[in-house]
């Protein structure tokens, strides 16, 4: 069957005025970063591990373990009681990468601290790193707990991207401004815009998880990725549900104790600090956050961290914070629009490459190479000339031409089949043919098939 396309040439992409790509967006940046981030992303998933890290060649089906943590072998990092390590491995099922927490040294009592394992396969938010598996390993030489997330390249944790001292030359501390007589805090604070931001993506991923009837039960800088312009995702769910499993805790307290744990987080970020909250900070953190936010972060970091509020439930957030939520999906929905704006121009990409194979699966077969007929009659013969008139053209001196317009212009019409016709010259210039790209593309799918 031969569908005629009915569209050729190029996509016209949308006007500027309406969809820019030159421009910053604040979930998507201007389209040069935005590809230089993607290919980064691209190469960093290709990446091979280093050698010599005597880690398991094969483990519950992944292989290739790469840690992800920097700071692997010198400073062991801990989460919570328990020693965590973090790896990228490939799934040898499906070839694509996931990120694998390992829990050292600990010990499985019953089967059943995986249910809420499952619990979590289904929770699929846009803010939370999705939990695939989890299981049991001796690979290591110990007895350690693994759980499966969704591998995010090149993401970077709150803590990393915000709070993380830069030099330790520099502390973290506050300067008294000889002018004001007041406090200046030396960090760059996060613009207000995107601690909203933040506050509404970890809030609409809480309240996820409480429909879920699950509890986060880590809401912490080290453990949110930022996983692209202003986007974030709470990593490493469910280990505590396993670790903790049992340790039996009502799951309304633990719902509430999510809350305290975000109203920390929100402090943490105001204020650059992620002991904010702490008795010896407190004071100068309400400063800090009267001084460079708006009083409704305020407001609502300390309703989230009061002990005994009757009304603490992740709904009344959404209702402390209703109105900024409409920026929030403005600004999602224009990125909805950058991105399909961004893909319309690579939709030629994918018509083009399978043109080009079709070309190489036909053009100088080597088990045809001492038969003419094969390109020298007929329509592989319009192919021959037609790949000469694409790729083959030199100038007055005899130099190749290679004007890649020229290349996509003659792809992009054949791929449509026009009517436009082209005179194709024989090598020796002894003869020509005049035929069309419909023709042409006639000729290709026969010789083709
Ligand atoms: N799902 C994921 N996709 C991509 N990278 C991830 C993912 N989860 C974690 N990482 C990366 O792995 C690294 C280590 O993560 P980890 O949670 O151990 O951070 P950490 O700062 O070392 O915290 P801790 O002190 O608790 O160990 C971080 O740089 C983080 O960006």
């Amino acid at each position: 069957m031969f569908f005629q396309l009915n569209y050729h040439l190029y996509t016209p992409a949308i006007p500027p005025a309406f969809v820019s790509s030159s421009t910053d967006s604040h979930f998507v940046p201007q389209s040069t970063e935005l590809r230089q981030t993607l290919q980064s992303r691209s190469e960093t998933i290709r990446s091979y591990p280093s050698l010599g890290l005597n880690l398991p060649e094969e483990l519950q089906g992944y292989h290739t373990l790469t840690p992800l943590d920097v700071s692997f072998g010198t400073d062991r990092r801990k989460f919570g009681n328990w020693f965590s390590v973090v790896y990228r491995a490939i799934n040898s099922t499906d070839g694509l990468p996931y990120t694998l927490r390992r829990i050292e040294n600990f010990r499985l009592m019953h089967q059943t601290a995986f249910s809420s394992i499952e619990a979590w396969g289904r929770v699929q938010h846009p803010n939370i790193v999705s939990v695939h598996e989890a299981f049991t390993t001796r690979a290591f030489n110990d007895s350690s707990l693994v759980v499966v997330y969704t591998y995010h390249a090149n993401a970077q944790t709150l803590y990393d991207a915000y709070l993380k001292p830069k030099s330790p030359s520099f502390p973290q501390q506050s300067f008294l401004n000889q002018a004001t007589g007041t406090q200046t805090p030396q960090f760059t604070p996060i613009p207000e815009r995107t601690i909203w931001s933040y506050i509404i993506q970890i809030a609409s991923a809480i309240k996820k998880v409480h429909e879920a009837k699950l509890a986060v039960r880590m809401i912490d800088t080290t453990k949110i990725l930022v996983t692209g312009k202003n986007r974030i995702r709470i990593g490493s769910c469910g280990i505590v549900d396993v670790l903790m499993h049992d340790t039996h805790q009502e799951m309304h307290l633990l719902q509430l104790e999510d809350l305290t744990m975000f109203g920390r987080l929100i402090f943490a970020l105001c204020c650059n600090n992620a002991s904010a909250t702490t008795n010896g900070n407190f004071q100068k953190s309400l400063e800090i956050m009267g001084r460079l936010y708006s009083p409704e972060i305020k407001t609502l970091g300390l309703f989230l961290i009061s002990k005994s509020h009757p009304n603490k439930n992740i709904n009344a957030v959404f209702e402390m914070i209703g109105s900024r939520v409409v920026t929030e999906l403005d600004d999602a929905l224009t990125a909805t629009d950058k991105l399909e704006n961004e893909l319309l121009g690579e939709l030629e990409n994918a018509r083009l490459v399978r043109l080009l194979c079709k070309f190489g699966f036909i053009n100088e077969r080597p088990e045809f190479a001492r038969d003419p007929r094969w390109s020298e009659t007929g329509d592989r013969y319009i192919i021959k000339l037609f790949r000469d008139y694409v790729f083959h053209q030199v100038d007055e001196h005899g130099n190749p031409i290679t004007n890649l317009s020229h290349v996509l212009t003659c792809l992009s019409k054949l791929d449509a089949g026009t009517d436009e016709k082209v005179m194709l010259v024989a090598r020796d210039e002894q003869s020509c043919l005049v035929v069309s790209y419909k023709e042409i593309r006639s000729c290709i799918d026969a010789a083709f098939k």
